[in-house]
């Protein structure tokens, strides 16, 4: 196919001017991809992409990226504020001085593309209005679920129809840490140095295995999904750390396997939206249990589409660098256009479900004293708090048993109070687990 006489060659066009910020296990996966990838990404944007600037914490420091030396500068305020940069990459992380440096780099006129979940779950609204008052683009694709394409299908390929649920795997090194647990029988502290050395974790990887990354990437997942605002505020967030050998065991037995969860739902009797993110038992007739490694995967139900499934690498450097250059290009064509693109849509202001009144299952084992009346005094407890059980399962520990108790559907306040009164029972040692069982 020839090119139209009159339009000019791509590398003919004035290059965009990129700059960014941060070059760690994402930034020097995008500054590799920029420059080996320079010709075709030109031609699929329409003009050249230039790396006018990457800011970095320490100079000096040898990096693994083929650029002039003297674009690396430690003064990331002054190069966000030269006011001819195109495109702004923000791959810090952490909340300052990430905010103030991508608010400067929107006010001086540049579209910005950042990674930072942290950031845009904290105060994401501050952000999505000076994008809108300055009129340029804030991407940031690779903010949830790695380079899994799952924030532009929910702003815009799903924008013509009503999602009622988001469920999936949106942490990397969590899922990597359950796996290998469950898979090779490897420790909590083994399995998460291996995901660090493998470049999965935060910086501080509290927000990985504490469920803050979850949580934010689960804000920003609920509202695109049902167009309102949702913070890392309203989330109901629980870690993985108390996730013992023995609760993977006992799912095992089960037919299930322990899967470390974000569930965001519409609410349609309230207008009100629960967003949630914990470990949880799910058949291992799932598609989310045979999610591997790092691996993540979202399902997405709407009113018209149905039952729709992403998957793909949810961590790592090159994974994100790819999300990270598909919002570029995005946002590259936008300025050639001179328009921004689709912003973000909260028209809805729902509110934030309590946690209380989630509906789902539950899993509890207790250490009880092995007497007659025993198993009726602890049913009763579960019927006292309208909690039905499906199954109980009974084993002899001496002058001691285990009860593992399968609860049907119940909110999350009745199975709470449940708990309460079983853990005031003189007859019941201690409540062992209580794990929830989903994806039924
Ligand atoms: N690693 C992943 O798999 C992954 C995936 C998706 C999103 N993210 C997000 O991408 C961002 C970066 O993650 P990462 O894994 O590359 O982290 P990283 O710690 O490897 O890189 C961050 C870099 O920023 C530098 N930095 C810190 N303060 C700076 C400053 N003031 N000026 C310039 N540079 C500064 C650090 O020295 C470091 O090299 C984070 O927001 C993270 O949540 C990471
Ligand atoms: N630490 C994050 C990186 C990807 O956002 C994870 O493990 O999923
Ligand atoms: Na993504």
């Amino acid at each position: 196919m020839t090119e139209n006489a009159d339009k000019p060659l791509a590398e003919e066009k004035q290059p965009l001017k990129v700059a960014l910020l941060g070059c760690g296990v994402v930034g020097t996966e995008v500054v590799r991809i920029l420059t080996e990838r320079a010709d075709d990404l030109a031609a699929r944007v329409g003009a050249p992409l230039e790396i006018a600037g990457i800011a970095v914490r320490r100079a000096g420091r040898t990096r693994d990226i083929a650029v002039d030396p003297a674009l690396i500068t430690t003064d990331a305020q002054a190069l966000v504020s030269r006011g001819d940069l195109d495109l702004v990459i923000e791959v810090i992380g952490g909340i300052e001085p990430a905010r103030g440096l991508i608010l400067t780099a929107l006010e001086n006129g540049a579209s910005v593309i950042t990674a930072n979940k942290a950031l845009l779950a904290e105060d994401g609204p501050t952000l999505f209005a000076a994008a809108e008052k300055y009129e340029r683009d804030l991407y940031f694709e690779a903010a949830v679920a790695g380079a899994i394409p799952i924030l532009r299908p929910l702003r815009e390929s799903l924008a013509g129809d009503d999602v009622v649920r988001v469920m999936g795997i949106v942490n990397g090194t969590t899922n990597y840490i359950l796996d290998k647990m469950d898979s090779t029988g490897a420790g909590f502290d083994e399995a998460l140095e291996e995901a660090q050395a493998l470049g999965y974790a935060e910086a501080d990887p509290t927000a990985d295995i504490e469920g803050f990354d979850a949580a934010a990437k689960a804000a920003l997942l609920a509202s695109l999904a049902f167009h309102t605002r949702v913070s890392i505020a309203d989330v109901h967030r629980e870690g993985i750390t108390e996730v013992t050998a023995t609760d993977i065991a006992s799912a095992r037995e089960m037919g299930c396997v322990v899967k470390f969860l974000a569930i965001c739902e519409l609410d349609e009797a309230s207008d009100s939206v629960g967003a949630r993110v914990y470990p949880a038992m799910i058949p291992l007739s799932h598609p989310l249990a045979s999610v591997r490694d790092a691996y993540n995967a979202v399902f997405v139900e709407s009113k018209a589409a149905g039952q729709l499934m992403f998957y793909g690498r949810g961590a790592g450097g090159a994974p994100t660098a790819s999300a990270v250059l598909g919002d570029l290009v995005s946002a590259a064509r936008n300025r050639l256009k001179g328009v921004p693109g689709v912003g973000e849509s909260s028209y809805t202001q729902r509110a934030a479900r309590p946690m209380g009144a989630t509906m789902t299952r539950y899993h509890v084992s207790l250490d009880v004293a092995d007497k007659a009346g025993v198993l009726a005094a602890v049913a009763h407890a579960f019927a006292e708090h309208d909690v039905s059980i499906q199954t109980v399962r009974q084993e002899g520990r001496g002058g001691d048993a285990q009860l593992v108790v399968v609860t049907h559907t119940a909110t999350d306040a009745a199975l709470s109070a449940t708990v309460e009164a079983l853990r005031d029972m003189d007859i019941v040692r201690e409540v062992s687990s209580v794990m929830r069982v989903e994806g039924d």
